[in-house]
């Protein structure tokens, strides 16, 4: 063989092995491929047919399904979240673990801690200037007149007409404007501030400064006197049930345990409202859920609560209606007694509508005969111009006026303060 034969046989067996060797590298290259696609549709190493497959299983209300198509689209759906094989998916569980969050409904231990009603002192700085902007100014107009020079003898009678229309009182107005005329710095000199200064302990006098407004409830007790009771009476409407619970808040306010009883069991609604106060302030109500239940055994049930639960004081609303006296009587002296069985009554409380002045004194006169009250509270006074009511009522049933009520809102009661009073309607 000549030497060029043998490099051409030598060329030709590199090029063929160049070529077998080609061959195998572009085998290997397709195989691996393949082998790359099936396993990012089987995140759980299982084959695409297998995931088919377990899809229906996780739902096992469907494994009576024998719809292969139908499964085979939720099979396949349910392959594709695999896309979400992004790492961002493994977090999700988390989410699932929000349901924890829900488990917040432990929240409703909330209503638990009422809210703590506005302290005495704070709520009678807001009413004695609620007073002053009321229309319960009779003392401005009082001021306005006696301020003038020359006091006219029809000047003293727009005094006394002011002071009457304010449901002063007959006796109480007349007696006023007797004593102004009298005073010499009223009919001489004309300085405001002195008739201005003069006015104020003219009524101060007139309202009473000395009177003991103190519920007995929030006096010094001995240890072991067990609760104090308070009954509220009057006439339907003006405010027992509304007054029951924000006294019921101005005792929290003081720390006091409380409890109500809803001896008004003739409106139905008057127990609920009342259990709504009560709920507010944490204040454990003792009701019937019988319309017409008899309000003597509420109150004796109430009676038994509070002295069971070791309270401090127990309010007992009532009824109160005024078919006739003789019915009251029978009716509120009956929740006395039965209450008494278990604890005396201390205080009992008549509600009054200011704005009904005068014509509620007679009704009034009769709440005081039927029971004997201890105390007035004068509600509705932030809508009347009859703030003169809280010296004449005093003086016809000779007992004081313990507590207004000057709104609606639950913190609107507050002590009667004969200073606020006086300086809220002459400012
Ligand atoms: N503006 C004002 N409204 C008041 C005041 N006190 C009570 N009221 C309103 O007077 C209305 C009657 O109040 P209640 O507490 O239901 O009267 P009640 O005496 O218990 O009535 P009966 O259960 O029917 O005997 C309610 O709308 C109260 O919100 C107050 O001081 N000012």
């Amino acid at each position: 063989m000549s030497e060029t034969t043998l490099i051409v046989i030598g060329v030709i067996a590199v090029v063929l092995i160049a070529a077998i060797i080609a061959v195998i590298v572009s085998k290997n290259r397709k195989a691996s491929q393949a082998s790359q696609t099936v396993s990012a549709v089987t995140p759980a190493g299982g084959s695409p047919s297998d995931i088919a497959r377990s899809a229906p299983a996780s739902a096992p209300e469907e494994t009576g399904q024998t719809d292969e198509s139908a499964e085979s689209v939720k099979s396949a759906e349910s392959v594709e979240p695999v896309e979400s094989e992004s790492p961002a998916k493994p977090a999700e569980p988390t989410q699932t673990a929000e349901p924890t969050q829900s488990a917040e409904p432990a929240k409703p231990a909330e209503p638990v801690r009422p809210a703590k009603p506005e302290s005495a002192a704070s709520r009678l700085t807001r009413l004695k200037a609620r007073l002053a902007n009321s229309a319960n100014p009779f003392g401005k107009a009082l001021f306005n007149i006696l301020a003038q020079d020359n006091l006219s003898e029809s000047d003293w009678e727009d005094v006394e007409d002011t002071l009457l229309l304010a449901d002063v009182g007959a006796e109480a107005s007349e007696q006023l404007v007797e004593e102004l005329r009298k005073d010499a710095r009223i009919t001489g000199e004309r300085n405001p501030e002195a008739v201005h200064g003069l006015l104020r302990e003219k009524l101060l006098d007139l309202v009473g400064r000395d009177m003991d407004r103190s519920l007995v409830a929030s006096r010094p007790r001995p240890e072991n006197a067990g609760p104090s009771v308070i009954i509220m009476v009057g006439v339907n409407g003006t405010g027992k049930t509304t007054t029951a619970g924000k006294l019921a808040r101005l005792f929290v306010a003081e720390d006091k345990k409380v409890v109500m009883g809803a001896a008004d069991t003739f409106r139905a609604a008057a127990a609920d409202q009342l259990e709504t106060w009560g709920s507010r302030v944490g204040v454990p109500v003792v009701r019937s859920d019988k319309d017409g239940a008899d309000p003597a055994s509420v109150a004796f049930e109430a009676a038994k609560a509070a002295k069971e639960q070791n309270a401090d004081v127990l309010i007992i609303d009532t009824a109160g209606r005024l078919q006739n006296k003789s019915n009251l009587m029978d009716e509120l002296g009956k929740i006395r007694r039965v209450t008494e069985k278990t604890l005396p009554v201390e205080e009992v409380l008549l509600v009054l509508d200011a704005t009904t002045g005068q014509n509620g004194m007679t009704q009034a006169k009769v709440f005081a005969e039927v029971i004997g009250i201890t105390g007035i509270v004068l509600t509705k006074l932030d809508g009347s111009a009859k703030g003169g009511i809280v010296i004449s009522v005093q003086k016809e049933l000779g007992v004081p006026v313990k507590l207004i009520g000057l709104g609606e809102g639950p913190d609107d009661l507050a002590p009667f303060d004969p200073e606020s009073f006086v300086d809220g309607i002459l400012d």
